[in-house]
């Protein structure tokens, strides 16, 4: 299956590949022994296709023009480079795997090794080509002498360097061990006396140990799980494995370790321990609460003084697990100190090479419960599939789930250079179809670290023809429907962050969230998204069996844009915008587009963002184009988004050029009531402008009412309803939206001040 991003195309092969090299590889930071790689081949065995058979094509080639002077070693590659005129001798010292490309392990004569990638061997069809044969266990063995020219040193997308040829023609294969023109090569090693030395339990445990110290956790898993091949009932390397796998967010494998642990120890604090924040990662907070209750008795009654600071984590982790508890149950959540928490984990710093990186490792991701209320379900609604519906009547501002997300991907971690790019840009510009991308990978990589999870995500939509159940019995990650569901499902952060000044973009994906259904207008319910976290309230008062809608694309932009990406996710909508803007004619439609480019040529650049330097005739003119637009659509006002912008520019206008305060407070009351019933995120700057047109009109007690009406406009879809007589939760409210949107809110209660 290809997947059809902005800029490219990606086979759901090759994210495969490059989620499976990313798990299987460790980046150490320093070159990899023989052993190392050899290991991590092993792994990536396991990943292979060794069911179908590819048809390969290699041609023998010419090897008469081979300069023995021009052969390079693989010492001196450089990464990015592709060493012009010179050729690479090699063996082959591993089985070769397909994935999307082949991949083997080769050494040089000198006894350098590295790892190898072939794209493009299989893409031939049995009738082109005559000089071809299957892949199996014995295509190119262990000992073939390959020549490779042409070829490029990469780092992968693991980041790990690697050897990458694109095209067959560049690659020699010797079949014969006494080829003449090898006759004088020697090899520093004898293949078939190759003895990998074993390590002991001990060793496994130390190296662990001290790849978890340098934070290196999937490196300290497979140490861990070394020595645990070799003794399955060593209780300390399950422990140790459960923290290290705790990390990496592997919840069900830290589980599994900390009860296998338990079983052969009943009384190891760090297993139980673990085993407590394994089962809250898993949002299982009542038998993580237990089970920490147990543990903290079991503490307290010990009098041996090593246990002090086990004992001080596990009472901090209780309090913990009882706030999600409470969370989870109740919906209650300490707003203040969650924005809190998404503020400082959002900060990004440049790191040594110029990069952005977050200042607190893991970024805004958040540390809280998930939360669903009782009265919506999921059910079918007519054409769209399922959907959530309310199940009683449900008041304005209700919270009704909040859902941590399954992944999320921001662009600044996204790498800008993936295994299968056929260019050598080593920076390319990071744009949202690599984010998609990364999306795809990086929920493989979850999936083929923890398989439980394909229950859960493969419910979700996928517009795929075929029966998933089997797939789901078998817990088989399969990137075509992770594809489609990251297709269907993501929702973009790029124009949902609602924090001011925390400016990031990315791309996640929600389980519950995601069988909301869309409608262009008309959203009953709104997200609030702080980093990883979504928030979801109702946005009016939804009746019995009405179904709760989103919306996947906003309003404002025009139909063409809006039904091209609605059909790329195949809604054909039906909303009364949609049907309206079907439904007008040609002659419209010319006549909207003419009088939106007459305000974009002729208007919007001489009026400043602020209204300065606007004279009575472009007054009159940004007049004359808003009446005219609202009469096009006259028998639907709150339909009419294109004079949004124009309207609060005209009222500008009044106030900063003709000095008429009152017109201007006019027009904005004006668009306030146009699109009271249309939930526009403009609503609140609206509320902002009134607010100072009537303080410079001197009218402050109408200016503080507005300003208080914007503070809840703000807060409102966070925290729920902010009643005028709660005086408490008013000064909160407050206190939020200054951090919500500290520019706008500041600016304005400055200016009102000064007035
Ligand atoms: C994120 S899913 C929403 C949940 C989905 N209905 C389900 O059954 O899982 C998006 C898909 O729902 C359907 N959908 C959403 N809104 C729709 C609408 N307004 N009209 C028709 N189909 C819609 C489309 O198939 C779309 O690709």
């Amino acid at each position: 299956m290809k997947y059809q991003f902005i800029n490219n195309q990606a086979t759901s092969e090759r994210m495969m590949q490059s989620a499976v090299l990313r798990l299987i590889t460790n980046n150490i930071p320093r070159k990899k022994t023989r052993e190392e790689l050899i290991s991590e081949h092993e792994k990536l065995e396991f990943f292979g296709d060794g069911v179908n058979k590819y048809f390969i094509h290699n041609t023998c080639k010419d090897k008469s023009s081979l300069n023995l002077q021009l052969r390079i070693s693989i010492a001196n590659l450089q990464v990015g480079r592709v060493p012009i005129n010179r050729f690479l001798i090699c063996r082959v010292i591993a089985r070769f795997v397909k994935i999307d490309a082949l991949f083997t392990l080769v050494e040089d004569p000198e006894g350098n090794v590295e790892r190898l990638v072939l794209y493009n061997w299989t893409n031939y069809s049995e009738k082109d080509q005559s000089n071809s044969f299957y892949i199996d266990q014995f295509f190119l063995p262990v000992g073939t002498q390959l020549v490779i020219k042409n070829l490029s040193y990469q780092i992968a997308t693991d980041g790990n360097t690697i050897i990458h040829s694109d095209n067959p023609e560049d690659v020699i294969v010797i079949y014969r061990n006494d080829d003449e023109l090898f006759n004088d090569l020697k090899w520093s090693t004898d293949l078939k006396e190759e003895v990998v030395k074993s390590k002991t339990v001990d060793e496994f445990r130390h190296c662990g140990n001290e790849y978890f110290a340098l934070n290196n956790y999937k490196a300290a898993i497979d140490e861990y799980s070394g020595g645990i091949k070799l003794e399955p009932e060593n209780v300390t390397l399950h422990s140790n494995r459960a923290e290290a796998y705790l990390r990496l967010d592997q919840f069900f494998n830290a589980l599994d370790d900390t009860e296998i642990a338990l079983k052969y120890e009943p009384g190891h604090l760090k297993a139980a321990y673990r085993k407590g924040k394994a089962l809250c990662g898993l949002k299982r907070y009542q038998e993580a609460i237990i089970t920490l209750r147990d543990l903290y008795q079991r503490l307290s009654i010990n009098t041996n003084h090593d246990i002090a600071s086990i004992e001080k984590s596990t009472e901090q982790l209780l309090k913990h697990m009882e706030l999600l508890a409470t969370e989870n149950e109740k919906g209650q959540y300490d707003f203040e100190s969650i924005i809190d928490e998404y503020c400082e984990k959002a900060k990004i710093k440049k790191d040594s090479k110029g990069n952005d990186v977050w200042v607190n490792n893991v970024g805004p991701r958040l540390d809280h419960a998930d939360y669903l209320i009782d009265d919506i379900e999921i059910g079918n609604v007519k054409g769209k599939g399922r959907g959530w519906i309310a199940k009683c009547d449900i008041p304005e501002n209700t919270l009704l789930m909040v859902s941590k997300a399954f992944k999320t991907v921001y662009s600044h971690e996204v790498l800008g250079h993936a295994i299968g790019n056929t260019s050598n840009k080593q920076t390319e510009s990071v744009g949202s179809s690599s984010c998609i991308e990364e999306l795809i990978i990086s929920v493989i990589q979850k999936l083929v670290a923890e398989p439980y999870l394909c229950r859960e995500l493969y419910q979700l939509h996928d517009s795929l023809d075929f029966d998933k159940t089997d797939k789901i019995n078998k817990k088989l990650v399969n990137a075509d429907i992770i594809g489609n569901i990251v297709k269907y499902n993501s929702f973009s952060l790029a124009n949902n962050v609602i924090i001011e000044n925390t400016d990031l973009s990315g791309i996640g994906l929600w389980i519950l969230p995601s069988y909301f259904n869309h409608s262009c207008v008309d959203k009953n319910v709104k997200l609030f998204f702080l980093g990883d976290l979504l928030f979801i309230r109702s946005l009016r008062p939804i009746s019995k069996g009405e179904e709760l809608i989103i919306s996947y694309t906003g309003c404002s932009s025009n139909y063409e844009i809006r039904s091209r990406y609605l059909q790329s996710v195949g809604i054909d909508c039906q909303c009364r915008l949609c049907k309206l803007d079907k439904s007008e004619s040609e002659k419209t439609k010319l006549r909207r587009a003419q009088l939106l480019n007459t305000y974009k040529t002729s208007i919007e650049s001489r009026i400043s963002n602020n209204g300065i330097n606007a004279n009575p005739t472009i007054i009159k003119e940004l007049e004359k184009i808003i009446a005219e637009l609202r009469s096009l659509r006259k028998e639907h006002p709150d339909l009419e988004f294109d004079t949004l912008e124009m309207s609060r520019l005209l009222s500008f206008a009044y106030a900063n050029s003709a000095n008429n305060n009152k017109r201007a407070l006019s027009i904005q009351k004006e668009l306030y009531d146009y699109y009271k019933t249309v939930y526009l995120p403009t609503k609140f700057y609206i509320m902002l402008d009134i607010t100072i047109t009537n303080a410079a009109l001197k009218r402050m007690k109408e200016s503080m009412r507005w300003f208080n009406l914007a503070v809840k406009a703000v807060v409102e879809p966070l925290i729920g309803k902010v009643k005028d007589d709660d005086v408490a939760l008013k000064k909160k409210a407050l206190n939020l939206a200054k951090k919500i949107s500290p520019d706008r809110i500041l600016a304005v209660k400055r200016a009102i001040d000064s007035m």
